[in-house]
């Protein structure tokens, strides 16, 4: 027995360190291996660190430095040794980026029948549903359809029939800041976009209407929370532990909810998607859009549709409020745009003073917004220079597929880099200046360095293909709205420290926050 015993334990003691051995060292030098023999078209970091891989670098540029992963992202796309993709390894997950238009333009092609999207982890709200929301399932017809429908009722075509909503929650929460206040813009930005789009998707005053969500806290005590405290405590819940290194060395804890943390997240998880079923269930609300895709998606079980609506709230949230902070940041941290911006706003939405901002605010004209030239190219550089999500979700490549010279494995997980495309020094000139003129056709910056036209896929901020956002009408024009109304309402100062910090961006995972002071109020 005893001899047994011990033998059990020696061969299981095996086991594990063969099983730890192949997946930190074997598996992710035999891939590298497998690229190098390829040549030069993948890149990937010079040594590879056991165990952490490239996280090791993330990791300690987050710690030290205050940069994040999209930092790492751009630095790598910097680099003067550009390959056209590049092999990310982190435990467990190693993952194809690309960068270069040509090599984007041939997977394109490939999309969605030989590559298809593949959650990268399986953490995260799309779990408050009972089934992958829109952006976790693959490209089905019954997903197409179920796009096609979401599209039409976030008004894909008008989606200004959404903008008294977008200004009633923007008034709620910015309307009551007095001169001189410092404020922490993110927050008020955050809560602002939450509410709108939480109100777009359930229905008007939905936040009022809800019921209180029992949320566990670290301790394992119940706190009683609004549901949107809920859901941005979870949200800095999850950011935090995703990064912790037993999750980063072991991503099945999260896959599997194997952790403490990450079973209450998913306990905390399921009593969002409770209380928003109860809403649903006592909810009279008809206009909303989960009311409209309910009546034409007869078919359709009601938690596919929650979970896909539960997609267009995660999806439309964190992205455009900070794109928002990004685009407030940069009119400071750029003087001259400012100046060209508000003599936009001036000539077009205030006519020289003939239009209090006041009562453009209370009646707004939506048809102006189209006029506003440079307020269009400013956005675009906002997104090219601080995009909000540094790369695209996950795709899989369903068979081996060869892409230009480089053979894929099936299995391979694939991404856009997003931030490497828009500061690649192939497609735009002075990648790392700011100058929205690029994207005006009579401008010197609009050609590509070698003086031709830009490739399509080099500006993609909201990726492209069958699976490119599908709120991208909607978030334009809610930064549009946003932009005026702030700038037609406020003065304000971002200290000059937060300004000069070259790595201060605002993007999902950044660590920084906008804090400024509002100098003047204009109009109530
Ligand atoms: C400035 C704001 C936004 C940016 C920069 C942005 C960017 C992106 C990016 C890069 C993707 C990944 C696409 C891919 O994997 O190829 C994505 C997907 C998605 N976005 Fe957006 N987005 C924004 C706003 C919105 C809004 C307002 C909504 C909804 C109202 C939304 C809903 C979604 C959904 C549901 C997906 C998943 C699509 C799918 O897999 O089919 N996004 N977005």
């Amino acid at each position: 027995m005893q001899f047994n015993l011990t033998t059990v334990f020696i061969i299981c003691l095996i086991g594990i360190i063969g099983y730890l051995l192949n997946k930190f060292i074997l598996k992710p030098y035999r891939k590298r291996a497998y690229y190098q023999k390829q040549g030069a078209s993948v890149g990937m970091t010079p040594k590879f660190n056991p165990f952490l891989g490239d996280y090791k670098l993330i990791l300690e540029n987050y710690q030290d430095k205050g940069k994040f992963i999209g930092h790492y992202a751009r630095d790598l796309a910097l680099q003067e040794n550009k390959s056209p993709l590049y092999i990310f390894q982190i435990p467990n997950k190693d993952i194809l980026c690309f960068r270069d238009v040509e090599y984007l333009s041939e997977l394109n092609k490939l999309i969605p029948k030989y590559v298809d999207r593949e959650p990268i982890d399986n953490s995260g709200f799309g779990k408050i549903g009972s089934t992958g929301g829109l952006g976790q399932s693959r490209s089905t017809k019954e997903w197409r359809n179920r796009r096609e429908t979401l599209m039409k009722t976030i008004g894909i075509n008008h989606a200004s029939k959404f903008i008294p909503l977008f200004l009633d929650h923007f008034q709620h929460n910015f309307g009551s800041i007095k001169t001189n206040q410092e404020i922490n813009f993110s927050q008020v930005a955050n809560t602002s976009v939450f509410s709108f789009i939480l109100s777009l998707i359930f229905g008007k005053n939905v936040l009022d209407q809800i019921g209180l969500c029992n949320y566990e806290q670290k301790d394992g005590s119940i706190k009683q929370m609004k549901l949107y405290d809920c859901m941005m405590t979870m949200s800095d819940d999850m950011t935090s532990e995703s990064l912790q290194l037993y999750n980063v060395l072991f991503p099945e804890l999260i896959d599997y909810n194997l952790a403490t943390e990450n079973r209450r997240n998913e306990r905390n998880n399921k009593e969002i998607g409770r209380i928003l079923n109860e809403f649903i269930d006592q909810s009279k609300e008809t206009n909303s859009v989960y009311a409209q895709v309910i009546r034409e998606l007869k078919n359709e079980p009601q938690q596919q549709i929650l979970s896909d609506c539960i997609s267009l709230l995660i999806g439309g949230h964190e992205t455009t409020f900070m794109s928002f902070s990004s685009a407030v940041y940069c009119l400071k941290k750029y003087p001259e745009t400012l100046k060209k911006l508000m003599q936009e706003i001036n000539t077009i939405i205030t006519e020289n003073g003939k239009i209090p901002p006041e009562e453009f605010i209370k009646n707004f004209d939506h048809k102006k917004l189209d006029e506003m030239e440079y307020l269009s190219m400013f956005i675009k550089e906002v997104l090219r220079l601080h995009p909000s999500a540094s790369r695209s979700l996950g795709y899989k490549a369903l068979k081996t597929l060869k892409i230009n010279d480089v053979m894929i494995p099936k299995g391979e997980i694939i991404t856009f880099d997003v931030i490497g495309c828009l500061v690649n020094p192939e497609q735009w000139k002075d990648p790392l200046n700011f100058i929205p003129e690029r994207f005006d056709p009579s401008s010197e910056y609009f050609k590509t360095p070698s003086d031709k036209n830009r490739h399509p896929l080099a500006y993609i901020p909201f990726t492209l293909g069958s699976r490119t956002c599908p709120g991208r009408s909607l978030a334009m024009l809610e930064l549009k709205v946003a932009i005026v109304y702030f700038l037609l309402k406020f003065e304000y100062q971002i200290n000059e420290a937060d300004l000069q910090n070259p790595d201060m961006t605002f993007s999902i995972y950044s660590p920084f926050e906008l804090h400024m002071k509002i100098t003047e109020v204009k109009c109530r």
